[in-house]
């Protein structure tokens, strides 16, 4: 898997070497191109971004560096194979199933907006050759893309097979299809007391069926608690 991260502040994506990712990238799982969105542009100032036409409050990014960009970096033939990512507060939730889709994806590009977004018609561009998300991270705002695209970068590149030493604990994890959709249980682990706190007695029956009811029953609770819109999906197993 190739991913590429076009933006203003390509520094973001240094923390990708040091992180999981990073060994994977040393694993040749993936390869990581972080680009710096104003070596497309051509004037003395390296502007990327212009006043809204129809007016209102602060800059757009111009479309021309975010075109050439994506010829040199991606070319200027069409292809569907190629996902391109724009994080947007506009944009549809960003899932665990989403993550699961790109796993298998051969080419990721990230589209870094910064300012109060990119011009409309670099999406609608993109979307002509490419097949383009625009995803949320979640109902806040946060200043730019980078921060989103490391984030589905993470959720992304921890399901991409051979990544994870032990692929079964992706299947107990919270929105994990292997979950029903529900929320992860609380986990323990050594000591058995610790500051007056102790353990699930349950957890150290060994009673492997009571301890699968006790964890079943308490992410129940958390879902119900935390979660109310899980419970209705039909990929949750309460209803
Ligand atoms: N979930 C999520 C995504 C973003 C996001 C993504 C890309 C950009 C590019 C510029 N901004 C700043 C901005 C703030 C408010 C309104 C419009 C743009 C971005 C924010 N915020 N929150």
């Amino acid at each position: 898997m190739r991913l590429d991260y076009l933006s203003i502040f390509p520094a973001y994506f240094d923390v990708l070497d040091i992180s999981l990712v990073g060994k994977a990238a040393i694993n040749g799982l993936v390869e990581i191109h972080a680009h710096d969105l104003r070596d497309w542009t051509h004037d003395r100032h390296r502007t990327v971004d212009d006043t809204p036409c129809g007016g209102g409050a602060g800059m757009v990014m111009k479309p021309d560096p975010w075109g050439e960009a994506f010829d040199e970096i991606i070319g200027t033939e069409s292809d569907p194979s190629v996902h391109v990512i724009f994080p947007a507060p506009s944009g549809t939730p960003f899932t665990q199933s989403a993550a699961a889709e790109l796993s298998s994806a051969q080419r990721i590009v990230f589209c870094c907006g910064r300012y109060e977004g990119i011009d409309h018609r670099v999406i609608d561009y993109a979307r002509s050759m490419w097949t383009v998300h625009e995803v949320s991270l979640g109902d806040y705002v946060l200043n730019g893309g980078e921060v989103a695209a490391l984030a589905i970068t993470e959720a992304v590149v921890r399901l991409v097979p051979g990544f994870m030493g032990n692929p079964e604990s992706l299947a107990e994890e919270s929105f994990s299809a292997g979950q029903d959709g529900l929320l992860e249980y609380p986990l323990f682990t050594r000591p058995v007391s610790w500051r007056g706190l102790d353990v699930p007695e349950v957890l150290m029956s060994g009673h492997h069926g009571r301890i699968a009811s006790w964890r079943r029953d308490e992410s129940v609770r958390l879902t119900r608690e935390r979660r109310p819109d899980l419970t209705d999906s039909d990929s949750s197993g309460i209803h």
